[in-house]
């Protein structure tokens, strides 16, 4: 998997740079908003957009349970320009970085403060998430392949920040803007013959729509039991944690309809063991799925499929490089101790997987096809 060159964050203009240089300083602002942080903490974010602009790498300065692990990932980075560094490990960074910044490992009152709480409630309590929880209702009118359809879809789309996941009676269309895969060859990897791990995203919505999905898994027999890996600490802004869980589940079970009794059962779950929540601290680190833990790669090998959602995972899955659109699935994950399913909306530029046709077409259209999150993908590998 070394062979094509690693995305970073170099190139002015390029969207790893404009990541940094453009969404990041609106992503503070968007926090100092958000918080009543004093000078200290402000002054403290500011220098971290000045740092990973246009500085070179500093160490941290706190001393956090994860702090000796990050002494180790970034030992060879420290001095250097921020400039030089890969993408994926310079986000990874200047996530531990923001939540240093904000105190969130000091002894103080933001101590253990998800930052970006107030955004995942918000999206969680919007109009556009309701509207979707509603129309779980419309799964009942559905035959069994249009629901399976439906729930793989809804997972997929729910990748898509800002915008409702679409669930639709007319499963039909559901497939639209789908670059890769079908919802078959989804399901065609689930036996029920073991335990399934679902790597989870973000948190509010696209959780909800993951949670119906694993309900989906233990009800309709495809698994006997689920894992969900979410994240240690808040990342990434919208990512889930632990906390997160309990908030989505608290606001199915407090919902009317399916959504409501999907709540429900996925409590019963968690209570009888069918359902498990871990956090690994592998999910915070600037690591591909190629460097996985022996603890972890013990786990994957042993499911009998681990559901990979979103782009930064798939980013760490198949490594997050200049690889040939065309280059198949299969290899980029070759590394992967199981059988394994991407679900994914394209935000970022690394692909893999695709035909050449659509590759060709989709370069042809002009638009920027593999940022702008309109398009999704569903690719599975049923290992070795
Ligand atoms: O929530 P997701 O699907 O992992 O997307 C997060 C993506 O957003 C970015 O942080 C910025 O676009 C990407 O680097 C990352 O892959």
């Amino acid at each position: 998997m070394a062979d094509a060159p690693l995305i970073n964050i170099a190139e002015p203009g390029s969207f790893a740079w404009r990541v940094f240089h453009e969404r990041h300083p609106v992503m503070i602002e968007r926090l100092c908003a958000a918080h009543p942080f004093g000078p200290d903490v402000r002054d403290e974010l500011d220098a971290l957009l000045r740092e990973s602009t246009a500085g070179v790498v500093e160490p941290l300065r706190d001393d956090a349970p994860d702090h000796d692990a990050w002494s180790a990932w970034t030992a060879e980075r420290i001095g250097r320009p921020w400039s030089e560094a890969p993408f994926l490990w310079a986000e990874s960074y200047f996530f531990r970085k923001l939540l240093a910044a904000t105190g969130f490992f000091a002894p103080g009152p933001w101590r253990g403060v998800d930052p970006f709480a107030p955004m995942k409630r918000a999206e969680l309590a919007n109009a556009a998430t309701g509207e979707t929880l509603k129309a779980l209702d419309n799964l009942r009118e559905l035959d069994e392949a249009e629901r399976d359809a439906a729930v793989v879809q809804a997972a997929v789309w729910g990748n898509q920040a800002d915008l409702a996941f679409q669930l639709s009676t007319d499963a039909g269309n559901t497939g639209a803007g789908l670059v890769a895969g079908r919802s078959e060859d989804f399901w065609s990897l689930f036996d029920g013959s073991g335990p399934v791990h679902l790597v989870a995203d973000n948190a509010a919505g696209e959780l909800a729509a993951d949670l119906v999905l694993v309900d989906h898994l233990l009800t309709t027999g495809r698994a006997p039991r689920v894992v969900l890996h979410v994240k240690p600490s808040p990342y990434y802004v919208s990512d889930a944690t632990p906390t997160d869980v309990l908030e989505v589940l608290n606001h199915l079970a407090k919902s009317s309809g399916m959504a409501g009794e999907v709540g429900h059962r996925i409590r019963e779950s968690l209570r009888d063991g069918r359902i498990e929540v871990r956090a690994h601290p592998f999910f915070c680190a600037p690591l591909d799925f190629g460097d996985l833990p022996e603890d972890l790669r013990d786990e994957f090998a042993s499911a009998a499929v681990t559901i990979v959602k979103g782009d930064l995972n798939y980013r760490r899955l198949v490594g997050d490089r200049h690889w040939p659109a065309t280059m198949p699935f299969a290899d980029a994950v070759s590394h992967f101790p199981g059988p394994v399913a991407a679900l994914r909306v394209l935000k970022s530029e690394v692909v893999v997987g695709l035909d050449a046709g659509t590759a060709s077409a989709l370069d042809a259209g002009g638009e920027p096809w593999r940022t702008n999150g309109s398009r999704a993908l569903i690719q599975t590998c049923p290992g070795g």
